[in-house]
């Protein structure tokens, strides 16, 4: 990357008897996905970041800056360092106002009141909550609460935003939601954001980048689209990928280059459209009958995780299907093979963009 890497770390960390060990570099308005199974070091990685944890060895610079580095003894804590965070349990202060929580950090470090709560305003209303100011946190929608959180990450203006898990606390159907309108939060912000995700869906539609740790160590960087197609791992393949296609949405139809895809249910403008390899049937004749999509493809290469085999897909649009053995014995399956690929409709999920 070129001079504006704003995140430059080279980590070593030991908690107990696990070892994070790992590099990451982040882009200004680049965001970043941590993905990886539990204990895999994805919040050892961000707090490392925030400063509220030591590394013992190894680089941090932000901005440019180094914050850390054990070797020369630099070590900026973490209210020196310019990273607004958001953690998965909001940490709202409890006896304070929406209002007052959003200017907390401000006023800690000396803004004067009215300015600090001006800009409290200011970010309350740009998350949607400026009429609920004067509300006590246990008086807000975990959704809400969520957006609190946000507005008082930026409220300190931060070169970064660092998030651990937004959106977990949230039920599933607030979650879409809010996941949408943090996406656009994040998209506008100028700095790099790194976000700590387990939901795949979360880290394929929020993010620009993906970055997979396993057992302290980084398994695959790259696109969305490039880990969802390519996983280096098992624990990747099984999560991650997934299908996943960018077009235009009007009502069930969605757009995708010159192709069209039916989807189970309306959404318009620009969407993701997220379907797993195993939802694709293969055929080499035409299939006929039931609602589905169905495309002509090429086998344009293959491989094998244990009993099943991703087909690497050419067409109308790259995908993966997913298959056993004796399927690619009876459909003859081989590399500039053409087929038949079919998915219905009801397996495709729509996340507007
Ligand atoms: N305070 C601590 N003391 C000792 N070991 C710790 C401490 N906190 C975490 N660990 C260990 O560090 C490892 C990484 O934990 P970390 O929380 O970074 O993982 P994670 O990827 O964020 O996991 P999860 O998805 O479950 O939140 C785990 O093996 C955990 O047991």
């Amino acid at each position: 990357m070129g001079t504006d890497v704003s995140v430059e770390a080279e980590i070593r960390v030991r908690r107990g008897g696990f070892v994070l060990d790992t590099t990451l570099e982040v882009a200004d308005g680049e965001v970043v996905a941590l993905l990886g199974p539990n204990g895999a070091g994805k919040s050892t990685l961000l707090r490392c970041l925030a400063g509220l944890l030591p590394i013992d060895a190894g680089r941090v610079a932000l901005a440019g800056r180094v914050v850390d580095a054990p070797r020369q003894g630099v070590r900026v804590p973490a209210a020196g360092r310019d990273v607004g965070v958001v953690f998965q349990d909001y940490l709202l202060f409890p006896h304070l106002s929406v209002l007052e929580n959003v200017a907390f950090g401000p006023r800690a470090r000396g803004v004067p009141k009215a300015e600090a709560r001006q800009r409290a305003r200011r970010l309350l209303e740009r998350v949607g909550l400026a009429e609920r100011a004067a509300d006590r946190p246990r008086e807000l929608s975990g959704g809400q609460a969520q957006r609190v959180a946000l507005a008082r990450a930026l409220a300190g203006d931060p070169s970064m935003l660092l998030l651990d898990e937004p959106l977990a606390a949230l039920d599933v159907d607030t979650r879409k939601d809010v996941r949408r309108e943090l996406r656009g939060h994040l998209q506008s912000f100028d700095g790099p954001v790194v976000v700590v995700t387990h939901d795949p869906v979360e880290a394929l539609t929020l993010a620009d980048r993906l970055v997979v740790l396993e057992q302290g160590r980084t398994r695959q960087s790259g696109t969305p689209a490039e880990v969802a197609r390519r996983p280096r791992s098992p624990w990747v393949a099984r999560l991650v990928g997934l299908n996943l296609l960018s077009g235009e949405a009007a009502d069930t139809t969605v757009a995708v280059g010159a192709a069209q895809l039916t989807v189970p249910e309306p959404a318009h403008g620009p969407v993701d459209v997220l379907f797993p390899p195993q939802a694709i049937a293969l055929h080499r004749e035409r299939p006929h009958g039931s609602p589905r999509n169905t495309w002509r493809a090429v086998v344009e290469g293959m491989d094998v995780e244990g009993a099943r085999v991703r087909i690497h897909l050419d067409g109308p649009f790259p995908v993966v299907a997913e298959v056993t053995h004796a399927a690619v014995a009876e459909l003859g399956l081989a590399e500039g093979v053409g087929v038949w690929a079919a998915v219905k409709a009801v397996e495709l999920t729509v996340h507007p963009r």
